[in-house]
């Protein structure tokens, strides 16, 4: 058989693991672009240069094009552009100067000109490979925030001779599309609102009068996946596409899911140097020594009881009013309950702030209300069960990342949930496929049926428990298959 051609990928992202990382997103772009490179082909990742980069986590930082012009409004806005590895990742981070300030700030969303940043960065990063001279045969791009980079090729690009490259668009998140008003079509040069309100372009769905760079996105890329097969399905047929379901039906040829996977040099307690004992399915008894010290960090009692933790944004998506209730619930079905989460919403915060003031004196909760990578690791290390009770779920990292520790999922049949998770007592699938516990309804009674049922098992049952673990441990979730995926669809888009 011939060898398959190397290809020349560049990723444009507004996130990347380790470095500017707000949620699943970001570690999606690290997975990946290790998989594609580890497969032989040339990857480049471009990225905006915030101030809050750790920077301690780029290795040779330095200046790799002085000048770059980039055009905005009437003028132009002057740029640096950074080189650096990101743990082997060849990346390239874009630093405007102008009183916009647009990344100098102190974290990388919330701002009322989002919108307007990250159309200066996809117009930025597309300046780049231009004046760069770089033609990647693939520009892979990740939600609203860089839809406009096909936009751009296809609008300025191509007709300068940039005729190459075909465009990938990846949405993590139907729930944000980067709904705006006519100024971004004056800011970057696109002009011409007769053009772009089009309903067949970025006229949005619902609101005539706004644009929608989502659906510029969908319209302009030569193919656009989600990150599960049945959240594709559901954005496209069941209603949850947030407005977009007929851009979908209208492109349906060239959209698809696949399911993401999960980066096992990071995510795999046989390795991982951020948990106290180190622990593979042979050795299972590792992970109660993690249990210890993840109740010792967080001062819970030492008991018999099983541990159900969550870990994730506090976003209305992921269930909050199911997580508060099974907080309580898990509690008075004698189990202990660990939370980590922080959430952007002054008011979400609050809330659970609120909550940690009124369970303080349990010795049976923790909520850590914050962002904490070295942390969450101890917690899919020593938790017995990982709650995931989402509204809607694309993919789900935490419940993948869960598996791999041993750590038994409790979610909702949604999304990437429903394709990765199989019901232990509910399910056609053989036994050692099963691993975890699912529920469908979206009420306190539907969590209860999947979370009495996990600590009853491990309480009553610890034998089918720790088997439960094994498959859990045993299912491959790393980034081979899906790498592969994007692979068929970067030769699919190159010959069409
Ligand atoms: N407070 C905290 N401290 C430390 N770590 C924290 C944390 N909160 C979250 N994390 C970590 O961030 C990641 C979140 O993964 P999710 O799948 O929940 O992504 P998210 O909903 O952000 O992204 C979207 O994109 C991803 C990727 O495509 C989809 O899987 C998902 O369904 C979709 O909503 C996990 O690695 C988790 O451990």
């Amino acid at each position: 058989m011939p060898s398959r051609p190397s290809l020349f990928i560049v990723h444009i992202t507004p996130e990347l693991a380790t470095v500017a990382k707000v949620g699943g997103l970001a570690d999606v772009v690290f997975g990946l672009s290790r998989e594609l490179a580890i497969r032989g082909n040339h990857v480049e990742i471009i990225l905006p240069k915030y101030a809050t980069l750790r920077l301690d986590h780029i290795f040779e930082l330095h200046v790799v094009y002085q000048d770059l012009w980039v055009p905005w409004y009437d003028g132009a806005i002057h740029c640096t552009v950074f080189f650096g590895f990101v743990h082997g990742r060849k990346c390239f981070f874009i630093e405007p100067h102008s009183h916009d300030n647009f990344f100098n700030r102190g974290s990388i969303y919330g701002f009322r000109d989002d919108v307007m940043r990250y159309a200066f960065f996809s117009r930025a990063a597309m300046e780049f490979l231009w004046k760069a001279g770089k033609h990647p045969d693939v520009i892979h791009v990740h939600d609203w925030q860089t839809a406009l980079v096909p936009v751009f090729l296809y609008e300025f690009y191509q007709p300068l001779g940039m005729t190459h490259p075909r465009v990938c668009l990846t949405i993590h998140n139907f729930a944000h599309q980067g709904v705006t008003g006519v100024e971004v079509l004056q800011a970057t040069g696109l002009q011409r609102p007769e053009r772009f309100f089009d309903g067949a372009r970025l006229g949005d769905n619902k609101y005539p009068k706004a644009l929608n760079l989502l659906k510029g996105g969908i319209v302009y890329s030569n193919f656009v996946t989600t990150v599960s097969p049945r959240y594709a399905f559901e954005t496209k047929d069941q209603g949850q596409g947030f407005g977009l379901e007929p851009t979908l039906h209208l492109h349906h040829a060239k959209y698809g899911g696949v399911v993401n996977g999960i980066d096992y040099d990071v995510w795999n307690p046989e390795i991982d140097h951020q948990i106290p004992v180190r622990y593979g399915v042979d050795s299972i008894e590792g992970k109660y020594d993690n249990k210890r010290a993840l109740r010792h960090r967080l001062m819970l009692a030492d008991n018999e009881k099983p541990i159900v933790a969550f870990i994730g944004r506090l976003d209305p998506q992921k269930g909050l009013e199911l997580v508060r209730h099974a907080i309580f619930y898990t509690l008075e079905r004698g189990a202990q309950f660990v939370l980590l989460g922080s959430s952007p919403d002054d008011g979400i915060n609050a809330d659970f702030w609120n909550l940690k003031h009124m369970l303080n004196d349990s010795p049976d909760c923790h909520l850590e209300i914050g962002f904490d990578e070295d942390l969450s690791h101890l917690i899919y290390a020593g938790a017995d069960m990982m709650l995931v009770p989402s509204r809607f779920e694309p993919c789900g990292l935490t419940q993948l990342i869960a598996l791999r520790y041993g750590t038994i999922p409790v979610v909702r049949e949604v999304g990437g949930l429903a394709d990765t998770i199989i019901d232990k007592d509910y399910s056609h699938r053989p036994l050692h496929e099963r691993n975890g516990y699912v529920f469908r309804d979206f009420d306190n009674a539907g969590l209860e049926s999947a979370l009495e049922r996990a600590i009853a098992c491990y309480r009553n049952h610890p034998d089918h428990f720790r088997e439960l673990m094994k498959n859990a441990m045993r299912s491959d979730f790393s980034w081979n298959q899906p790498g592969q995926d994007y692979l068929n669809i970067y030769d699919y888009i190159r010959e069409g």
